[in-house]
């Protein structure tokens, strides 16, 4: 009997020390009822053939501990399952999550658009695990301490991503600082203004004087200012061609909005740039060119900017890089923006440029409506709304067009999360290394798929995005958010558990 014990014994005391281990682990046991994560545990290791850290791509291990990385571990295959929580993804590409600083939720007011389950639904499901949200196509825009409250109360429980917020810079609050400084000791990331109309009225363009107000507050903040740069030009044959034209031919719209627009405006903003150089007398302000179409005298004007070293930026789109104005179908007026998507030759010095890297970041600019207004039926290029719906596809979309003009994994996660991190201002997000938040995206970029009626889309009006129809590569697998697992095969955790993000 004692023989027996001493051989047992041993076996009996490794048991124990076992459970003892995996019990003090126990935070990974998360208490009932918290549905934030499809994981039932917070401490975990991540492990890949493929991971992109921000010291480039290794096979290993990364370690997530109550939603942070903690460690990264090279040599892949060196986590023993049988001692931790590991999930293993073999060679699919593990990435930091997206970061998408362009996107309408339209929430509150104009929830039938968008909203903030439907949008960050789609964002995850794409492997973007923060947006910044727009201040407009929301009712009432965010241009005040207000404003922005409402939006914070519309979003609670309901964003499955987390969630950045620019404010908005109009005449009224430029014309009257306090407002200003309110919006932004409220937390917003930065401020964005439209040097055209914008579609919305109560969110009215600004001048280069408006502007430049803004911009001086903004430099005390060191907060970003996001312009969309176009401003109307009375030429003869633009109003000609919005009377005259087939308003169901593509080509009667690019008319109406040449690329004259935005080299007008971006002339009028990197002449106030100057005074962002060190020493001068907005520093510490930035401006940053939203979707950028105009690939010649307009993306010129930026680069002479940057080498005078202006503290400027440029962001452009899948749709610009993906369609031309040559393709576009009549009628279509899933394709209709501003500014438009131009011809292909255009197209492909985007690719130059943002190859180059004197185009910055990559951007959705997912601005959706309800069907009604986007005139399917009609197709009048006139009249519909203008505005291109992709959030979900940020990821396959850039990829699969990408890879054909040697975009590479690194280049692609540089676009899409890093860079934007630093516009947002994000400092624990954009990357995978020790300290960040744990926002990644389980990818496989060779895996191809058809976006059609049986994939599960979760933008509100699949029916308004031009992507629906096309081949893909590139599937997201898995999406984390400060280490929960939000999105896996297809599925949501059952709590939205995304956060604001506000500035401090
Ligand atoms: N009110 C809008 O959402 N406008 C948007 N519409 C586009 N891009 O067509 C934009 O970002 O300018
Ligand atoms: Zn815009
Ligand atoms: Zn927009």
């Amino acid at each position: 009997m004692d023989q027996l014990l001493w051989r047992v014994l041993p076996l009996l005391t490794l048991l124990i020390s076992f459970s003892l281990f995996f019990y003090l682990q126990s935070p990974i046991i998360k208490l009932p009822g918290d549905e934030c994560s499809l994981l039932p545990y917070s401490h975990y290791w991540i492990s890949s053939k493929r991971i992109l850290t921000s010291q480039g791509f290794i096979s290993g291990s990364v370690e997530i501990n109550e939603g942070k990385i903690v460690s990264i571990v090279e040599g892949y295959g060196k986590k023993d399952n049988s001692v931790h929580q590991v999930i293993d993804y073999g060679d699919a590409v593990v990435m930091p999550g997206l970061i998408d600083v362009h996107v309408h939720l339209d929430e509150p007011g104009r929830t039938d658009w968008e909203g903030f389950v439907t949008g960050t639904q789609a964002a995850a499901a794409g492997g973007v695990t923060t947006v910044v949200d727009m201040p407009l196509n929301n009712h009432p825009t965010t241009m005040s301490k207000e404003t922005l409250e409402l939006k914070l109360e519309a979003a609670e429980d309901k964003i499955y991503v987390d969630v950045g917020f620019w404010g908005g810079l109009v005449p009224e609050n430029a014309q009257n600082t306090s407002i200003l400084e309110g919006l932004l000791d409220a937390g917003v990331l930065g401020l964005k203004s439209f040097m055209c109309p914008s579609g919305i009225d109560d969110f009215p363009m600004t001048t280069i004087e408006h502007i430049k107000e803004g911009l001086s507050v903004l430099a005390k903040y060191r907060r970003p200012l996001l312009v969309h740069s176009e401003i109307q030009q009375d030429s003869e044959s633009s109003s000609e061609l919005e009377g005259n034209g087939d308003p169901h031919s593509y080509k009667t719209y690019l008319d109406t909005r040449p690329p004259s627009w935005e080299e007008a405006a971006i002339k009028e903003l990197v002449d106030a740039t100057k005074d962002t150089r060190i020493g001068g007398s907005l520093e510490g302000a930035h401006v940053h060119i939203v979707h950028l179409s105009d690939s010649s005298a307009s993306l010129d004007l930026i680069k002479e900017a940057k080498r005078r070293g202006d503290s400027i930026s440029i962001e452009t789109c899948p749709h610009y890089l993906t369609f031309s104005s040559e393709e576009i179908p009549d009628k279509d007026t899933r394709y209709k923006c501003s500014p438009p998507i131009r011809d292909a030759s255009n197209r492909e010095k985007l690719w130059e440029a943002l190859l180059d890297g004197h185009i910055d970041l990559l951007s959705s600019d997912h601005s959706p409506t309800v069907p009604k207004l986007k005139l399917l039926k009609e197709g009048d290029f006139l009249k519909a709304w203008g505005g291109i719906s992709s959030l979900q596809f940020d990821l396959p979309v850039t990829w699969s067009y990408g890879k054909k003009h040697g975009l590479t994994l690194e280049k692609l996660s540089l676009l899409w999360s890093q860079k934007p991190a630093k516009l947002a201002g994000l400092e624990s997000k954009g990357a995978i290394a020790v300290g960040n938040h744990a926002d990644i995206v389980v990818w496989q970029p060779e895996v191809e798929f058809d976006l059609n009626d049986d994939y599960p889309v979760f933008i509100k009006h699949p029916s308004l995005s031009a992507y629906m129809g096309s081949r893909l590569a590139g599937k997201v697998l898995d999406t984390f958010v400060r280490g929960n697992l939000v999105f896996k095969d297809g599925k949501h955790a059952p709590a939205a558990c995304g956060v604001p993000i506000l500035a401090k």
